[in-house]
């Protein structure tokens, strides 16, 4: 509600809606009499004190009627918005649910649908199933249904690619029940905000049909039917037509900004605010405010999805100048949905909320959104395991990497171009001029993930992130790549935030790790002491499953028995007791990060160290 009433057009549109709901309450019950009342002597005036926007036929007040006409015209719109919504949802669920085959029948129709005319199928249908307002409110309804249909469809896509959903499918759980349990549920409220301006476009369509002789006949009327019997008058009397037209157009206006305005407020992902964390979690390096001279400070960061999923608890995590810190753990304990919040990439309808989060000193909840996301533009950049994802097959790499000067830097196009190639080469992309000009699938696996890796260094990064950079490429290549990254980071003083279920990857290119475990930090440590220090059980048993000279090929690898509890299912104990041979009454509680040297925590009960333990938070 906050960040609604912060826009203008949210205002104007919460209020013209709030005005066209209490007209649609309370008018049929204030003018709905005088509304009814012949006056065969003042038939046909025009605009007068008595009467501002002038009689009808009989002689009845125009402006009363509008005042009570709001009610059916508001209702109208509601129903239509409702059988389009129900059968757009339906329509949009079912290639989920259907055999494959008859749910790609379902998509094709509704593609061919969405590109016709909606109004031109409006008035078919009306016309079909009879003149009224029945007609109208059906033909209206069916008319809205399939691009409500799309909508659900590519929401229902975006949906379908979480791992909870390949997840529910894998467990062979029937489609229908994905698509009611998993699917609808998270997709509702963008579809609710969406109702909401195409109750809008409803309210005028239906007025449309009204103004046409298609829709409400007399004796009804809603604002349409009254704009048709005010036309014939428009150049004697304007106002008489004027008046509807005016609360047709307000309260269609004001639907669709409230809308928009409801749908920008809840796809921010707010930042800030501070979130209660279990007690005692804090990181070492991280106290209330933002160390000073970090490229990235961030304190007690949580990301919340619908249904209790918290994939990230209370993580804080510093970053200096040059370093290079490793995030470990293994899959689904959270590093790149912490990556992901870092840089304002968690999508609808994941929360991001922290304590603080400062990038380069600047904390991003108080920057505006243009700031944020220069500054997110220009001092960040990301490098993903897939770099497919992040080059446009369909363009020229050096046009792509040019683009971010020239849209961030403002610079011109041959200079912009002369830097891409530059960049290129620092990242020893061999004859960068004529690698400039291809597409990206005509580059190697090794070299794509340069070329990202180079459009990162386009601004002036003082931190990257690499979310398994190199976890598709060959070993030789691997080493490449983290190679660059280490010398990347060095060139430009840039801190790094490294994120690998590989400790073994880690522990070579790293200074700092930080291991993670279902949403929280463990244990952080310098690299250096990772072999002997490590205290935390999972540490251990992650370092323990590395093979090494001595390792027996004929046996299996060892693995940590057990499994990591899912983002809804961590309880309030320590997430790992059920894995740990070291677990006790006590791991009940969950233990908080407590440090034992400036450089090394640990959150375990049983965590053995030599070193003293000073406990905080
Ligand atoms: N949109 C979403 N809604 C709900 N849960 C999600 C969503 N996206 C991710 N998750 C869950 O968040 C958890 C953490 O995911 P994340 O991708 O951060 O893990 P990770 O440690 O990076 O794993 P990996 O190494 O496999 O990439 C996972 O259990 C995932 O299923």
């Amino acid at each position: 509600m906050r960040h609604l009433l912060r826009t203008p057009s949210g205002v104007i549109g919460l209020a013209l809606v709030a005005v066209t709901l209490v007209i649609a309450a309370v008018g049929p019950a204030i003018w709905g009499q005088e509304a009814e009342t012949v006056n065969a002597a003042a038939a046909l005036q025009g605009s007068s004190a008595e009467h501002p926007l002038g009689t009808d036929h009989l002689g009845r007040d125009i402006l009363a009627r509008v005042l009570a006409g709001g009610q059916f015209t508001v209702a109208l719109a509601f129903l239509a918005t409702a059988i389009g919504a129900g059968l757009g949802t339906l329509l949009g669920v079912l290639p989920a649910v259907l055999p494959r085959r008859a749910g790609r029948l379902v998509t094709g129709a509704v593609n061919a649908l969405v590109a016709f005319p909606a109004l031109l199928l409006a008035m078919f249908t009306a016309v079909i199933s009879g003149l009224g307002a029945k007609g109208a409110v059906l033909g209206i309804g069916i008319a809205f249904a399939p691009s409500i249909a799309r909508l659900t469809q590519t929401l229902s896509a975006s949906v379908a690619s979480a791992d909870y959903v390949a997840a529910a499918r894998l467990l062979r759980v029937p489609r229908w029940r994905i698509a009611t349990r998993h699917v609808l549920p998270n997709i509702g409220e963008p579809i609710i905000l969406n109702l909401t301006a195409a109750l809008g476009s409803s309210l005028v369509a239906m007025s449309g049909m009204s103004f046409l002789g298609l829709g409400v006949q007399p004796p009804s009327y809603d604002w349409g039917r009254l704009l048709f019997d005010g036309f014939s008058r428009i150049y004697v009397d304007p106002m008489v037509a004027i008046g509807p037209a005016i609360a047709i157009v307000a309260a269609g206006i004001g639907f669709n900004l409230l809308g928009e305005a409801l749908a920008r407020s809840v796809a921010r992902a707010p930042v800030g605010g501070k979130q209660a964390v279990g007690k005692g979690a804090a990181m070492p390096s991280s106290g209330e405010e933002p160390v000073e001279g970090a490229v990235l400070s961030v304190k007690d960061l949580t990301v919340t999805f619908p249904d209790g999923v918290t994939p990230v608890r209370g993580l804080s995590l510093t970053i200096m100048p040059g370093e290079i810190v490793g995030l470990v753990g293994e899959s689904g304990s959270g590093k790149s949905m912490t990556a992901n919040a870092v840089g304002g990439l968690v999508a609808y309808p994941g929360v991001v909320t922290a304590g603080h989060m400062s990038l380069c000193g600047e904390e991003l909840s108080t920057l505006s959104e243009a700031k944020r996301r220069k500054l997110l533009g220009t001092s960040m950049a990301m490098v993903f395991q897939d770099p497919m994802a992040s080059l446009n097959p369909a363009l020229k790499v050096g046009g792509q990497l040019a683009e971010v000067s020239l849209v961030h830097q403002g610079a011109k196009r041959p200079a912009a171009w002369a830097r891409a190639i530059d960049r290129l080469r620092q990242v020893h992309i061999p004859d960068p001029e004529k690698r400039a000009r291809q597409h990206p699938h005509e580059f190697s696996g090794g070299m794509r993930q340069r070329a990202v890796i180079a459009m990162g260094l386009m601004g002036t990064p003082r931190l990257l992130i690499a979310d398994e950079p190199t976890t598709a490429l060959d070993v030789t290549v691997q080493r490449q790549i983290l190679k660059l990254l280490r010398e990347v980071s060095a060139e430009a003083g840039a801190g790094a935030l490294f994120i690998s279920h590989d400790i073994a990857v880690v522990s070579e290119l790293c200074d700092r790790v930080v291991v993670m475990y279902a949403g929280r930090v463990v244990e952080e440590l310098p690299v250096a002491d990772l072999v002997d220090g490590a205290s935390h059980p999972y540490t251990k048993a992650l370092l323990a499953s590395l093979p090494d000279m001595e390792t027996d090929r004929d046996k299996p690898l060892a693995s940590i028995p057990g499994h990591q509890p899912s983002p809804a299912d961590v309880g309030e104990g320590c997430a790992f007791a059920s894995r740990c041979a070291l677990a006790t009454d006590r791991c009940v509680e969950r233990p908080p990060l407590t440090r034992y040297d400036a450089a090394h925590a640990v959150a375990c009960w049983h965590a053995e160290t030599r070193k003293a333990e000073v406990a905080i938070g």
